[in-house]
């Protein structure tokens, strides 16, 4: 008789510990039984909130089944997230040497750490700066992995090549993405997890913020203030400022529109995950799950196809007009459904209309679901491109072609775009 086979789903906490096990970065893994020998009594497999397996764990050991899912943004980019095992392989006869360092920076470091961290790397020649990264979001107002990311790239010169000095500063100074997560396990200990990223000696850069600027950060309510830029380097403050901000700010409709299969609900979700990161407080309206929940039982006569965006529209202004930002990506393929949604969302807060533009080729030989297939086939009526107009917008505020933008840049557009937006409203 075979055992039952056992799963586990995993947290977002799991995941990013899971992540950190399979690239080499710690023995810890999700899933294991303490107290039994090896771990774990017969092999569990480990899925994703999906219930997608991901990987099985069991005395031998854990091994992935599939690369876990990626998400956009600077602390998903591949050159900076890179496993234990390949940034030690990177380091060859430097990995574990006297002078390689790795840096943990877990916290926005203020001028006081920026200071202390040249001397603490003065004698290095490679210095990895760990930067930690969760799939679970911040609280509001408070800064994700990318604002700590993009803080952590902004010191890297300076760190390279130290002002003033004798020293030649280190030869290679690499922002490392580490996954993290939020609450981390007993036993996860950065000294551990440097060692197998190839270090010699880590520190914790937070650990060298001195009483008096712990008082400062403690007495930092009003982030607007001046306080902030007298507190952190300016590539560091510029983060700080945007998180804070984020808390406090109006709220907006992020509104995607293109064929099916366009890429509005992939670049919709990358984007809210990004904007949640940041404490922007995002709502995810994508067109499939409304079509499920709010407009269940509605057609795609171009009647039920208003009256579906409209609904879009009511419910998004008022995830704006309290303060948060609204994420919306149906195919909402005429003019005068999409004019309704802006004036409703435009008495709420900011409005960006997004329009995917591409190509009705490219979407039908993605084809994801067949269902340009079915409809070429006679299948589905009233197919948006194939059987059922598209009207083309003509006050997009950005136009994305995915054939030929990627999902990074794409995100990146968009949130820039609206941070502009956000601060114009904030005035
Ligand atoms: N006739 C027809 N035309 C277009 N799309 C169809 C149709 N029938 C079903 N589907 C599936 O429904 C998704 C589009 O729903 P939307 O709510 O975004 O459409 S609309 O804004 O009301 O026009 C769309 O999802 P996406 O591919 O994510 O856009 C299709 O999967
Ligand atoms: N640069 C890109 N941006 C967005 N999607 C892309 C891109 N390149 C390829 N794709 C793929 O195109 C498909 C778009 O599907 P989806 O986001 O569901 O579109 P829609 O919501 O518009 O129907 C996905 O399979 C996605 O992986």
């Amino acid at each position: 008789m075979t055992t039952p086979a056992s799963t586990r789903v995993l947290t977002e906490d799991e995941l990013d510990l899971l992540e950190l096990a399979l690239g080499g970065g710690t023995g810890i893994v999700p899933g294991c039984v303490p107290g039994a020998p090896g771990g774990v009594v017969d092999d569990v497999t480990l899925t994703d909130a999906e219930n997608t397996p991901i990987a099985v764990v069991g005395a031998a050991g854990v091994h992935a089944l599939r690369p876990l899912a990626r998400a956009a943004g600077p602390h998903w980019d591949p050159t900076s997230r890179r496993t234990a095992d390949d940034v030690r392989a990177a380091l060859g006869d430097a990995a574990g040497a006297p002078g390689t360092v790795a840096v943990v920076v877990d916290d926005v470091p203020t001028r006081v750490e920026a200071e202390a961290l040249r001397g603490l790397v003065a004698d290095a020649r490679h210095v990895l700066l760990l930067v930690p990264a969760a799939r679970r979001a911040p609280g509001s107002g408070r800064l994700g992995a990318p604002g700590l990311v993009r803080a952590v790239r902004s010191l890297v010169a300076a760190v390279h090549a130290p002002e003033g000095g004798d020293a030649p500063g280190p030869e290679a100074v690499e922002v490392v993405v580490v996954p993290w997560p939020r609450t981390a396990p007993d036993g996860l200990r950065w000294s551990d997890v440097g060692g197998r990223y190839g270090a010699h000696r880590t520190v914790v850069l937070a650990e060298h913020r001195d009483a008096r600027t712990n008082a400062r950060l403690t007495a930092l309510d009003d982030l607007w203030s001046d306080e902030v830029a007298a507190l952190y380097p300016a590539g560091c403050a510029r983060e700080v400022a945007r998180a804070a901000r984020g808390a406090h700010a109006p709220g907006a409709v992020v509104f995607f529109t293109g064929l099916s299969g366009s890429g509005k609900s992939t670049l919709a979700r990358a984007l809210a995950a990004e904007l949640d990161d940041e404490g922007l407080r995002a709502t995810l309206l994508d067109g499939d799950e409304v079509r499920q929940h709010l407009s269940r039982g509605l057609g795609f006569d171009r009647a039920s196809r208003e009256l579906n965006v409209e609904r879009i529209g009511y419910v998004a202004a008022l995830v704006a007009s309290h303060g948060g930002v609204a994420v919306a990506a149906p195919i909402a393929p005429f003019a005068s459904g999409r004019a309704r949604v802006r004036e409703l969302a435009e008495g709420a807060g900011a409005f960006l209309l997004v329009h995917v533009s591409t190509p009705l080729e490219v979407c039908e030989a993605r084809d994801r679901k067949g269902l340009y297939a079915k409809a070429r086939r006679g299948e589905i009526d009233e197919f948006t491109g194939i059987s059922s107009p598209y009207e083309e917008p003509t006050d997009a505020d950005i136009v994305i072609d995915t054939s030929r933008t990627s999902v990074d840049h794409a995100v990146a557009q968009v949130r820039e775009k609206l941070l502009a937006h956000l601060e114009a409203a904030a005035g």
